[in-house]
Order: C-alpha cells, then structure tokens, then sequence
C-alpha cells in the first residue's frame, strides 16, 4: 500500500466527526491493504511507530526538505526506514539520524511528509482509532464487530486479528482463543466515589482490598511459567519468587490474574515506588529479590486445566480460585450477597476502613454474576479510594527557577479529549522529589518537540498520576476547568498515553462544581 493512501486516509478520517463516515473510510482502505501492511497500517493510523521511540528531535524535522513530486513510498518502505533509523547508535549516530529522516523525506510528497512529521512527532496520534479500526475491518472483510473485539482481547494486538483477518478472511478468528502461554489484556475498573455508591450500582457483590504495587497475568503449562504485566510486557526473569509460587500450586496449566506487592515485617504493604524498582530491566535480580522479596495475591482465574473461565459469573471464578490458590495467596474480599440487607453494607464499610487501616489504597468492589471482560474497562469492576487521582497525559513542561534552575519543572497536563487529541486541565510542580525532576528533564529532552526557551513542548507520551481537590471553573482552559491543588502522585510508565483519563470522565465526576476563579 502506498503511504499517499493512507496518509489521505488518516487526513480525512481526522477531519470527520461522523462516526460511520470515518468507519467507511478505514473499511476502504483495508480493502486495499495486503495482510503484511496491517502491522504498520494499524498502528500509523492510530499515530503509533511501531519502533517506539526513534530519537529523531523538532530540530531535524523542521528542516524543509524538498517534497517529492509523485506518490511512490510504501508503507512498508516507510517502516524498513524507520527500523532502520531505531538501530542507529554510537558517535555520530545524530548526523548519520539527520541523514536518513532527510532522505526519506525528500522520498515523500507535500502531503505524506506531513503525515510522516506528525507521526514522527506525535501529532497525527489519534486515540480512539483503534476502535473504529475494528469496525472498519469488520466492515472490509464481513466478519461480526464483536467478532473482532473478541479475537483483539484475546490476541492482545490488533495487528495480529488485521492481518489474519484480511489473509483469509472471518474464518480466520477461530484461532484467537485464550490460550495459556499468550497473555490477553486485563480487565480494568471504573471509578465509584464511596463503598455505598459502589455497592448501589453493582447489587450483589464482593468487596476487594485494593492492593498498590503491580498488575501481573501469570500463565503456567508443566513447568513453564510467563509473567505479563499490565502493558503485557513480559517479566518472567524479574519475578523468580512468582514463578516458583505458580510451580507450588496444585494444577498443571492455568492463568491467573493478580497483584505483586511487598510486605514489610509488620505486614504492611511496602510503597509502590519501591516495588515498581524491581521491575528495571537493569535491575541485578538476585541481589534486588534478597533486598525486597515480593509476593503474588491473586483476585482471578481465566483458565484451569484446559478450561476457558471468562465467561463464567465472578462468583463461579472465584470459587474456582479458591480451589487452585491457598488462602495467604489470595485477595482478602468481602462478599454483599444482598445490597439492601443494612447488616451486609455496614460490613462492607467496615471492610473498607479495616483494609485502610492495614494500608492499602483502597477497595475494588465486583459484580457477582459479572464475566471477565478481557482487555476491557468493565463496569462491572468499581475502584473506591480515599484520594481522588487521575492519570494526565504531560503535555508540555516550563523551566524552573531559583533551586529548580535548568530543570523542566511545571507540567502541563492534559486529559484525552474527544477526538483523540489532549485537552489540558492544568500545570502543576507540586510533588516533584529532586529524583522525579533530573528524571522528568532528562525524559523530557527526549520527548521534546519545541522550546522556546520557557516552556518545552513534548510528544504526549509520558503519564502521570496526578491527585487534586476538586475542578473549579476556568476560562483560561479549553474545557472551561482546572484541577485545584494538582500535585504529582508518581509517574505511571505501565500505562500508555491512551489509557489517560477523558475529559469527559473528569467532568462526570464532578457534577456539582460551583468555585471558580474569576479567570
Ligand atoms: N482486588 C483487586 N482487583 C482488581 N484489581 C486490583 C485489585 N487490587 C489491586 N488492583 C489493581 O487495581 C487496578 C484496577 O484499577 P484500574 O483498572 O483503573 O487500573 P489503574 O488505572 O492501574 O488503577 P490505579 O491507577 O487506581 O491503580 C488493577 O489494574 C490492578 O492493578
């Protein structure tokens, strides 16, 4: 496929807000895509390098080059240049980068080189595109939309079904089935300001401590154990002690979904950021283990012995869980057999206070009769916690002064907006330990499309937990709010730009927001 189609593509997809317009348009050009252009087509619709991070900075891509006359890159040349330009280290590898970006842009039209700096960039990025992607497949090739929502859960990667699917068709999504060995996306939680509330909207239900440290899927066959997190990164040789707590466990093949945390001699859960340490790929992992062993707690089972759980009602997974995982090993859970009996909600709140009290982050609430709704934010899941945090995209970030001279200090933040680009909700420099702030500067230097000398402009990449204290009115920011007492929780590196919270779901749960600031 030539990159001028999909660059069209993508321009016009961006310029409708018609939701079945902008599906025909993908559905078209699907039907021109070979099964091999899919693992790039995907992604540079949605504004994702395949590469990830390339090292090619504004100032090199500011740079007018010539524009070709005529269409003749393809997509997959496109790709084979940029792997290329990944691989490049060493002295001098910033010219011999200038280079090669040069010559592919002298290789592209007018029109493709502005998808290609937007992609480079990380302006093209459109949020919700790999959703309508489904429907427009679905479209192009006759396969059911839930089909193909179901095949990408379960594969994990839309890539993967796109290409299968425009091989050989509908039959082809058979094959994506869970499957030990081959991690699936979690299931993720809304939010619910208060147990009651939670309780209110679920009806029978089991409460959940809520435990801080990191999400892990844990897949067995015999003796070979692979450790996923929640990016579905692969950390098997980071976590012996898990591997080895899976081998203890009384059957032969099974996925497990659950939580690693460390606890310290009293019991306590030992802070995030320090169990997240383990987790470095550079981290020495016997030495790190010796100094801060971890421990697995499991709150779900997909799959034991060769049977496929999803479906199954929460209630049914956990007794199954309860079969295969002993007690220390599990998450400690109240259950609400009956929402409106008082005796059973007051246990519930006093569950939550209890699990407070020991040190947790707050409680996750489920729905008994509830699936697993793989790689989903099901609203059958509701997290409780004490402190209202959202998880901002850093959009930008100003140069500090006095102490914090030469560093990038106050970010600007921003929540997805509704046609996948970022809205910002705010600034703050709040929170920032000297650590966090060498770390930001030097990641924002890296990411950095623009500086004009006060704020530095970076590719929305970076998420970042923010708490605050409420919304107030602003007229200084496009969604007419800002945070009041925004203040860093901690960066979350596990989640990607496009697991940010909304705009629209900041709103929502503030309905009642009355104090402005006269701006
Ligand atoms: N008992 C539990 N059941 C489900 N998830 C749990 C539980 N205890 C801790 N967790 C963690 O809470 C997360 C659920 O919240 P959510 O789906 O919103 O993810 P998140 O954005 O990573 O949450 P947060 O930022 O609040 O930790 C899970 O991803 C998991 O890591």
């Amino acid at each position: 496929m030539l990159l001028a189609e999909l660059a069209e593509v993508s321009a016009r997809v961006a310029a409708t807000s018609a939701r079945s317009r902008k599906t025909a348009l993908l559905a078209g050009l699907f039907r021109d895509a070979a099964p091999e252009d899919a693992p790039v087509v995907i992604p540079y619709l949605a504004g994702r390098l395949p590469q990830g991070r390339i090292g090619v900075g504004w100032s090199v891509l500011r740079e007018p080059v010539p524009p070709a006359r005529d269409p003749t890159l393809t997509v997959r040349d496109v790709d084979a240049a940029l792997t290329g330009l990944a691989r490049v280290s060493g002295a001098g590898a910033q010219g011999e980068r200038r280079r090669l970006v040069r010559a592919l842009l002298a290789a592209a039209t007018a029109e493709e080189q502005r998808f290609l700096i937007g992609l480079l960039t990380g302006e093209v990025r459109q949020g919700a595109l790999d959703a309508l992607a489904v429907e427009g497949l679905a479209e192009a090739t006759g396969a059911p939309a839930a089909d193909v929502r179901r095949a990408v859960m379960l594969a994990g990667a839309l890539q993967d079904v796109a290409r299968a699917l425009l091989a050989e068709g509908p039959a082809a999504l058979a094959a994506f089935r869970l499957t030990v060995g081959r991690p699936v996306g979690p299931m993720l939680a809304h939010s619910a300001a208060s147990v009651a509330e939670a309780v209110d909207k679920l009806g029978a239900c089991a409460v959940e401590e809520k435990l801080d440290g990191i999400r892990v899927q844990v897949h067995r066959d015999g003796p070979e154990v692979h450790i996923h997190t929640r990016t579905l990164e692969e950390v098997t040789d980071r976590l012996p002690e898990v591997t080895a707590a899976a081998r203890a466990l009384p059957a032969a093949r099974f996925i497990l979904d659950g939580e690693v945390i460390a606890l310290d001699a009293e019991g306590r859960p030992v802070p995030f950021q320090r169990v997240a340490g383990r987790f470095g790929s550079r981290v020495d992992v016997a030495a790190a283990q010796a100094a801060l062993p971890l421990s697995p707690v499991f709150f779900d089972v997909l799959s034991v012995d060769g049977r496929d759980l999803l479906e199954l009602p929460t209630a049914q997974r956990h007794t199954e869980l309860a079969r295969l995982v002993p007690e220390p090993q599990r998450v400690r859970r109240l259950v609400v057999e009956d929402a409106s009996d008082a005796g059973a909600r007051a246990a519930a709140e006093e569950f939550w206070a209890r699990t407070l009290r020991r040190g947790h982050e707050g409680v996750v609430v489920k729905a008994l009769d509830a699936p697993y709704s793989a790689g989903r934010r099901g609203a059958a899941w509701l997290k409780v916690k004490p402190v209202h945090t959202l998880d901002l995209v850093v959009l930008a970030a100003e140069w500090g002064h006095g102490r914090r001279t030469g560093k990038l200090s106050n970010l600007h933040l921003g929540a997805r907006g509704p046609d996948g680009g970022f809205v910002m909700l705010g600034k703050t420099f709040k929170g920032l330990t000297d650590v966090t702030l060498d770390w930001q500067t030097e990641r924002f230097r890296q990411l950095a499309v623009a500086d004009d000398d006060h704020v530095v402009t970076v590719r929305p990449e970076l998420v970042v937990e923010i708490a605050y204290d409420g919304l107030q009115t602003s007229s200084r920011y496009p969604a007419g709010v800002t945070l009041r007492f925004a203040r860093v929780v901690r960066y979350r590196e596990d989640k990607t730009a496009a697991e940010a919270d909304t705009v629209e779901s900041v709103l929502a749960a503030h309905p009642g927001r009355e104090r402005t600031d006269g701006g």
